[in-house]
């Protein structure tokens, strides 16, 4: 079966994608302030390496898993409209790039299935 990953265009597309959405979460000002110290370069490495191995591309992460990378980031107050905008940031780069609605969907349910790991919460709440 072609993967999302395939279907949105391979590595290409996915280097692109993190490339517009990393401009547009700097851009956003209650955004920004969470990547003060953050190197970039090595953030969109990791970014587009998380986001090719979850869209069922060749798994080369290896970075933190969600809970643990986001752990001090709950601590300073991230919450769920923050998450709500990181995605809307995502669809929106996927948009602008010509990807079709039911793929945004998809990658949309992806970034669902971290959003309580990121927010440091159990599965239940
Ligand atoms: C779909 C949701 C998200 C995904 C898939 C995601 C993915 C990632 C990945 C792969 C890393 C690198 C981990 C490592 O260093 O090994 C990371 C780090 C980070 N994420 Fe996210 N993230 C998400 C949501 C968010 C949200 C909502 C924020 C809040 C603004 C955020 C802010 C950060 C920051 C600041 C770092 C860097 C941490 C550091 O190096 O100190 N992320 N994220």
């Amino acid at each position: 079966m072609t993967s999302l990953y395939d279907e949105l265009g391979g590595a290409v597309a996915i280097d692109a994608a993190v490339d517009i959405f990393y401009r547009k979460v700097m851009a956003d000002e209650k955004l920004a302030p969470f990547f003060d110290d953050v190197d970039m370069e090595r953030q969109a490495a990791k970014q587009k390496a998380f986001l090719t191995m979850v869209t069922g591309g060749p798994a080369n992460y290896s970075g933190k898993d969600m809970r643990r990378a986001h752990a001090h980031l709950v601590a300073e107050g991230i919450d769920d409209s923050h998450f709500d905008a990181v995605v809307g940031h995502l669809a929106g780069t996927l948009k602008e790039l010509g990807v079709d609605d039911a793929k945004i969907a998809r990658v949309g349910a992806v970034a669902e299935s971290v959003r309580n790991d990121v927010l440091g919460r159990n599965p239940a709440s």
